[in-house]
């Protein structure tokens, strides 16, 4: 092998921001669906649309703890000309068949109990004596306190409306109802729809598993001592978050030397749990930039399509950037630049998009909106580059915090939005209209 210093033949192209990203989303393919328990399918995409196999509630059934009625009953009733009804007894949630209302009589019920056959309605506790003779009561008398199921008579004292708190059969979705659609993420609130309509598990496509690793040999893990020259470690904890914020269950690997047969051993070990493998660092023209020493030759001759290319992209930040597909899964691999603010960036315009295509999403991108840019001072970017500034977003405006280096973290966390100046202008003057990502 030659070790002369490579020649810039070839390697001065500039590949746009929109190429890199097109020939990453070809390349990234939906994971194949399993069939997961509903709180391990928390986050992931489902699958099929899911169809409601019994109405919701199942039977009608009380909003109120109270009595069930008959409306004629109650008609005209008042604290001073109650009506008194015989009670029959109780229904509590979770009985069935029991009782049934006659004219004149009341069934003691519970909230969630069914209505039993014969009342058309349900007075709330509180409009009557709850049998105990002395005017309106506040709530019923705990079941600890008085075991026995209610009998004797009561006195309503106000009148009710047919259906008056009573949850009809299929008032919230109906038997035959599409209940969600396929392409659904699955949060809190569409695990409770399934749970209620009684499916324990669904088709979905898993949250793929994305493994961060960092590499540099200056770099230390946090809470360890620094000696001259080191730094520690963020590139692993930020991209690890942010895989986890995009959907993945992510793993992270801190800080692999700058050497390239232990970042190969270390590549290896990590692919059996690695849908998406993502690292930081060595990917520029220094003679310590190990990614692309490792992987510029990975290509297999008998896998068509796999390998690791190395490009320089017109952005700032994110220039040297890193894509193929590794080992014998062809598993994708993005190698992101190391400098913190490049890292993120990169991440959040390739590696997000990737996360989320694998999920099965087709909406894989922050959103974006326009903003007036408030800012002392005109922003200059370089030409032909297409820079993300980070800046705070408000109410249609947006600041720049901090300025265009690519080591400021302390301004990244501050930040929740990216400033896109696109390639064409050198400089942008405040007032300007801007295109701004969303951070979230
Ligand atoms: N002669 C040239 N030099 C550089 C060029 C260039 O075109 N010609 N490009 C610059 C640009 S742009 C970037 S971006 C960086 C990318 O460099 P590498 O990907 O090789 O990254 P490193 O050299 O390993 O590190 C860069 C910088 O970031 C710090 N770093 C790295 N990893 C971490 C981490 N996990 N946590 C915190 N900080 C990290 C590292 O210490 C360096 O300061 O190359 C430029 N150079
Ligand atoms: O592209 Mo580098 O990522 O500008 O700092």
């Amino acid at each position: 092998m030659s070790t002369a210093a490579p020649h810039a033949t070839g390697q001065d192209h500039l590949w746009s921001v929109d190429e890199h990203l097109e020939d990453i989303l070809a390349t990234v393919r939906p994971l194949e669906p399993i069939e997961l328990n509903l709180l391990d399918a928390q986050g992931c995409v489902l699958v099929d649309d899911i169809t409601v196999p019994v109405s919701l509630p199942p039977f009608d059934n009380s909003s109120m703890d109270g009595y069930a009625v008959r409306v004629a009953d109650v008609a005209g009733a008042s604290e001073e000309f109650p009506a008194v009804l015989d009670v029959i007894g109780d229904v509590a949630a979770g009985q069935a068949g029991l009782l049934q209302v006659g004219p004149g009589q009341a069934a003691r019920i519970m909230t969630g109990a069914p209505l039993p056959p014969g009342a058309e309605a349900v007075v709330p506790v509180e409009w009557t004596d709850g049998g105990l003779g002395e005017g309106p009561v506040a709530g019923m008398r705990a079941r600890s306190l008085a075991p026995e199921a209610a009998d004797g008579q009561v006195r309503v004292y106000r009148p009710c409306a047919a259906r008056a708190h009573v949850r009809a059969k299929g008032s919230d979705v109906q038997a035959g109802d599409r209940a969600l659609d396929a392409g659904t993420i699955l949060g809190p609130p569409q695990i409770a729809l399934l749970a209620a309509i009684g499916r324990g598990t669904v088709r979905v496509r898993p949250r793929p598993r994305v493994v961060v690793m960092s590499t540099g040999s200056e770099l230390v893990q946090p809470d360890e001592e620094l000696a001259g020259g080191q730094i520690y470690d963020s590139n692993s904890f930020a991209l690890t978050a942010a895989a986890r914020d995009a959907g993945a269950i992510a793993y992270r690997v801190g800080a692999v030397a700058d050497d390239a047969e232990t970042l190969r051993t270390a590549i290896e070990d990590q692919l059996v749990r690695a849908d998406l493998m993502v690292t930081t660092g060595g990917v520029s023209v220094g003679a310590y930039d190990v990614v692309k020493e490792a992987l510029a030759h990975v290509a297999d001759e008998d896998e068509p399509g796999s390998g690791v290319e190395f490009r320089k992209l017109a952005m700032q930040p994110g220039k040297p950037q890193g894509f193929g597909s590794i080992g014998p899964d062809h598993t994708p691999l993005l190698a992101l630049p190391g400098n913190p603010v490049s890292s993120y960036v990169s991440f959040e315009l390739f590696v997000r998009p990737a996360i989320r295509t694998l999920m099965g999403l087709t909406d894989v991108h922050r959103p974006t909106t326009r903003a007036t840019l408030t800012a002392d001072k005109p922003l200059t970017s370089p030409k032909g580059r297409r820079q993300f500034l980070r800046g705070r977003y408000a109410d249609g405006t947006v600041t720049p915090v901090g300025g265009a280096g690519s080591h400021l973290v302390a301004a990244l966390a501050r930040a929740d939005a990216l400033i896109v100046v696109p390639e064409d202008a050198e400089s942008v003057a405040p007032g300007t209209d801007v295109e701004v990502v969303l951070l979230g």
